[in-house]
């Protein structure tokens, strides 16, 4: 089994965020995310997956989140409301309102670095080539210097095998 890894500098997000924890939400502030994404397989035409190709569909995903203001669909005391062209985001005593164009809602429960690595994971699993003979994927999302949350996954067996 073979491992190829891409971590590049331009595999970059700079996107507004704020955690929502059992004592209260943070105040609104933003990070520089780095993104790196590593797979497992076996050699097809000689490589796990072309790094080219790698490379460009984990750009277009982190695009998709570059400076947007993240907030998370799925956290029970946060309510979502969008009229029109405005999205207000309200959680506990605090009331947002952000132009719809700026903001990404995600399908997870809280905008840690543990739940984007795995929104990511599951974005680039659904568009990785088929026929790639993979055993395992891992996307790392590190939010500041050194403080990097990774999601790992097995690949179900299927895949591996095609
Ligand atoms: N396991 C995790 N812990 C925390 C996360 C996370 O995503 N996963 N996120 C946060 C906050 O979002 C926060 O932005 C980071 O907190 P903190 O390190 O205190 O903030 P700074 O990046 O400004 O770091 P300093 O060292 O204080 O400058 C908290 N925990």
């Amino acid at each position: 089994m073979d491992r190829v890894q891409v971590a590049q500098d331009n595999l970059v997000f700079c996107a507004g965020h704020f955690m929502i924890f059992p004592q209260g939400s943070e105040p609104l502030h933003g990070h520089n995310y780095r993104v790196s994404v590593a797979l497992e397989g076996e050699l097809r035409d000689d490589m796990v997956m072309d790094f080219v190709a790698l490379k460009r569909l984990v750009k277009a995903l982190v695009e998709e989140l570059d400076h947007r203001v993240l907030l998370p669909a799925e956290h029970p005391r946060l309510r979502l409301r969008i009229e029109e062209d405005q999205v207000e985001a309200e959680v506990d005593r605090k009331r947002y309102v952000f132009p719809l164009e700026d903001v990404r809602i995600l399908p997870i429960p809280n905008t840690s670095a543990e739940w984007l690595a795995r929104y990511l994971a599951g974005r680039l699993r659904a568009r990785l080539p088929e026929g790639l003979r993979l055993h395992a994927l891992e996307v790392e999302v590190e939010e500041s210097f050194g403080q990097r949350a990774i999601h790992r996954e097995v690949l179900h067996a299927a895949a591996a095998a095609s």
